[in-house]
């Protein structure tokens, strides 16, 4: 059985709503723009070969709308796949490096209040 199949329970809705939540919190934040959808490899010289496992706001909603994550632990593997990708692809006194700093500041805050609150 697919793993969608298998999470699709109720409870895991619910599980990952707090994810949902967070994420659109992401998608919304005014310093997204770098990080909304996948990385167009074709056009960015270099990215392919630097960066081998791209990640990007859109695909992870894909995945969680999908019930593709079966833990919270993969889901901030990516959310935090995508800060590390921009940090190793640009410099830190760069617009998307800043961007990127600034989001992932976000993202751990954010987190850490969710998890207080279970
Ligand atoms: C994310 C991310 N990290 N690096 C880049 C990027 C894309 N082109 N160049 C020269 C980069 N350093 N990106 C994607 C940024 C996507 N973007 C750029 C303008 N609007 C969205």
């Amino acid at each position: 059985v697919s793993c969608a199949k298998r999470a699709k329970t109720p409870n895991s809705e619910l599980l990952f709503l707090p994810f949902r939540v967070l994420l659109a919190e992401l998608e919304a934040h005014q310093d997204a723009w770098p990080f909304l959808s996948p990385v167009k490899l074709k056009s960015v010289p270099g990215y392919r070969k630097v960066i081998k496992k791209p990640m990007d706001f859109f695909t992870i909603k894909e995945k969680l709308i999908n019930n593709m994550y079966l833990n919270q632990e993969n889901f901030i593997i990516d959310v935090n796949l995508v800060f590390d990708n921009c940090q190793k692809f640009n410099e830190d006194d760069s617009e998307i490096g800043q961007a990127g700093h600034r989001m992932k500041r976000f993202f751990d805050k954010r987190w850490t209040e969710l998890l207080r609150k279970q």
